[in-house]
């Protein structure tokens, strides 16, 4: 074919179907990508450079980039045209002109095994995720590999009293679905602000992560600590369960911290107190406003194995080394915040990884070498409710 001009190094064939350039364009996508950056941003950029693309271009040329990643390393012999329509060929479920013009025998409406039959292939959990081996107990490893080919969904949780007032604005209107008593599941895209007027309304924030809270019970009048509190999602699930707590919350980062302070103020949140604190010091104990909590919660940094159905290039590079630095560092962090658990409080670990090491291993060194004793734990499944996957034990302390 030849070519009648390049636009940003794109190629742009003479006699090309749309279809053609969309291929080409995600294939320049996939071989310029490094996996350095998150693929939203790395999309973002590429497409800033490439502005002859229109907005519903990008989206195509999105969607089938995140279909070749969402296979993992399965069947990383073909050739990146083919895995790019492999891809979007699992992953789709209605009809698709781009797949039809390419594999019009393909039918896309069918199920997962007969899409597998018409390929003549074998879809295998230890290639399409390599780390397969080290998952937790209770992962099916087939289930929750097939489950990265699903995009999951978006998760709102309705603030105290406002559930009615959301649903409401939903109803009629919207696609969405209510799971129990304050969670709505919507479309993922679904741009919440222009359709829930206020933000103090509701929390944005994943099925399983919202469940982790099910083993927060605060009292009124307690201490709790969110001592890696990020933007601070777990920290209002707390206060919307017992807002007469005295809470503190921190975290490493400074800019992460800021981002907290902005959220409590929409969410309405105002008695807190917060501090940048490196829980690796061994000057912790001078940092602290007091020392001891009656619960802390314990959302250690991990690998996000448990998110990867809504960032699908992790699973090509992330590197299993990574899992053991993650351990490691949870278990210096556990050891160095177990000593502030009052006797007869509660320390809530939680990860959002699915492996072993992270999160079983992790609750045997609060048992073994911090003195706490473990009273539940277990994954959080999402793989088969279009969510993530989390790890939630509770440790308490003997009075
Ligand atoms: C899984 S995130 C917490 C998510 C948060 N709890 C939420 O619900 O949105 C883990 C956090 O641990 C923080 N972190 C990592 N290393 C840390 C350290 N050495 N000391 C304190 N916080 C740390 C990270 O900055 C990150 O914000």
């Amino acid at each position: 074919m030849k070519i009648i001009k390049k636009v940003a190094g794109i190629p742009i064939f003479a006699n090309m179907t749309r279809w053609e350039n969309y291929i080409i364009a995600a294939e320049k996508i996939i071989t310029g990508y490094n996996g350095s950056l998150p693929l939203h941003h790395y999309l973002k950029t590429f497409f800033k450079a490439h502005p002859h693309m229109g907005s519903r271009d990008r989206k195509r040329v999105q969607q089938l980039v995140y279909h070749f990643f969402r296979l993992g390393n399965w069947e990383v012999s073909l050739p990146l045209k083919e895995r790019i329509l492999l891809g979007t060929f699992l992953c789709e479920q209605a009809p698709d002109e781009l797949l039809t013009f390419f594999k019009p025998e393909w039918n896309v409406a069918a199920s997962f095994e007969d899409k597998l039959a018409t390929l003549g292939l074998q879809w295998d959990a230890t290639s399409a995720f390599p780390f397969a081996k080290h998952l937790s107990a209770g992962i099916d490893a087939e289930r929750f590999t097939r489950s990265f080919l699903q995009q999951p969904k978006l998760f709102l949780r309705a603030r105290p009293g406002k559930l009615a007032a959301i649903l409401r604005l939903l109803e009629g209107n919207y696609m969405y679905e209510q799971i129990g008593a304050n969670t709505i599941a919507l479309p993922n895209g679904t741009k919440t602000e222009l359709i829930i007027p206020d933000k103090s309304w509701y929390e944005v924030q994943d099925l399983s992560s919202q469940e982790t809270g099910f083993r927060f019970h605060p009292k009124a009048g307690e201490h709790w600590w969110d001592c890696c509190a990020a933007s601070g999602g777990k920290s209002i699930l707390l206060h919307d369960l017992q807002p007469a707590i005295h809470l503190f919350a921190s975290d490493v980062r400074a800019s992460i911290l800021e981002n907290l302070r902005r959220r409590f103020a929409e969410a309405g949140l105002k008695n807190y107190s917060s501090k940048v604190l490196d829980l690796t010091s061994p000057a912790l104990r001078a940092s602290l406003p007091r020392t001891q909590f009656s619960g802390i919660i314990l959302d250690a940094p991990c690998s996000g194995s448990g998110t990867w159905g809504r960032t699908p290039e992790s699973i090509t590079f992330f590197k299993a080394a990574q899992i053991k630095e993650y351990a490691t560092l949870q278990k210096q962090i556990a050891r160095n915040v177990a000593p502030f658990l009052a006797p007869g409080g509660t320390l809530v670990y939680i990860t959002c990884s699915v492996f072993r090491e992270e999160n079983e291993e992790a609750v045997a060194f609060l048992e073994q070498e911090c003195g706490l004793k473990i009273e539940e734990s277990g994954i959080v499944s999402g793989y088969e409710r279009n969510a993530d996957t989390m790890f939630v034990a509770v440790a308490g302390r003997s009075v």
